[in-house]
């Protein structure tokens, strides 16, 4: 099975391309590939797959030929992913996949318009956030609360006054799974000055990594709804790196880096 490895602002992923739809992608095999020992390695498994050939996703196909099947570390199914995104449109334009500076790319999320930009940034479009109210998280015994922000997945965004350095997120923090059925994924951040925010992340299915852009949405989200506002540019700083988000009244976009670094042959059971 051929693969290739690349990240954005190092949330990582291995991307397996299986165009015509053959690959049996079983939660089990995932987990297999991004465990980061016997592994590969990785934060989840970007599937890169035609759209008519997806059933789940083959209302798109009229708009975006590539689907972005996304998985996470532990195998299970997200409904979108930011970085992946990203990455998965470096795949397409590095490999001749999609031509243009804008394109299309499917995900379970719905259609996502990808820019490239003149620097080789990409930008994704990530649709407009929904605010579903507030919850709390518990961090080592810290009860934290947070905007419930849904970006297509879920997320709990908590501006906290504790450093963020300091947190101990080797553990799944805490939250109340009746108002997240389907898990969440758990941003915490410092506002930095008027539009500049420090974020770590624990995210549903694949724990702590180092960076998130539907994280950093949300946590936009957040972050402008301090100061009262809902439009706005944000300079998110994660341990992976920065990455700039952008609401107005209709979307978000997310900008940043995305790098394909390797590729192989994986011989792990399929
Ligand atoms: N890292 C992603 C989000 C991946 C999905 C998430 N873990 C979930 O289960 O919702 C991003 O960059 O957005």
């Amino acid at each position: 099975m051929r693969f290739l490895k690349g990240h954005g602002t190092e949330n990582d992923f291995v991307i397996l391309p299986d165009p015509d739809g053959e690959l049996d992608l079983s939660a089990a095999l995932v987990a297999a590939i991004c465990e980061r020992r016997s592994g590969i390695g990785a934060d989840g498994v970007l599937r890169v797959v035609r759209t008519k050939l997806s059933p789940e996703v083959a209302d798109q196909a009229t708009t975006a030929e590539w689907f972005m099947d996304y998985r996470n570390a532990d195998g299970s199914m997200a409904e979108m992913c930011g970085n992946g995104a990203r990455v998965f449109a470096r795949y397409l334009v590095e490999t001749g996949l999609a031509g243009g500076s804008e394109f299309d790319v499917a995900t379970r999320g719905g259609v996502r318009r990808i820019r490239i930009e003149d620097n080789g940034d990409v930008t994704v479009d990530m649709g407009k956030p929904v605010v579903r109210g507030t919850s709390v998280t518990t961090v080592t015994g810290q009860e934290y609360e947070g905007v419930h922000v849904d970006i297509g997945n879920p997320h709990l965004a908590c501006a906290i006054g504790d450093p963020v350095a300091q947190l101990d997120l080797t553990h799944q923090p805490g939250f109340d799974p009746g108002v997240f059925p389907r898990g969440v994924n758990i941003e915490l951040f410092n506002a930095v000055g008027a539009s500049r925010a420090v974020m770590r992340v624990y995210e549903r299915g694949s724990g702590e990594t180092r960076s998130c852009g539907t994280g950093t949405i949300a946590t936009a989200v957040a972050a402008a709804a301090l100061s009262g506002e809902t439009t706005g540019t944000w300079t998110i700083e994660v341990p992976g790196g920065t990455v700039v988000v952008t609401l107005d009244e209709e979307t978000s976009y997310l900008t940043g880096p995305a790098v394909i670094l390797a590729s192989g042959n994986l011989m792990l059971a399929e």
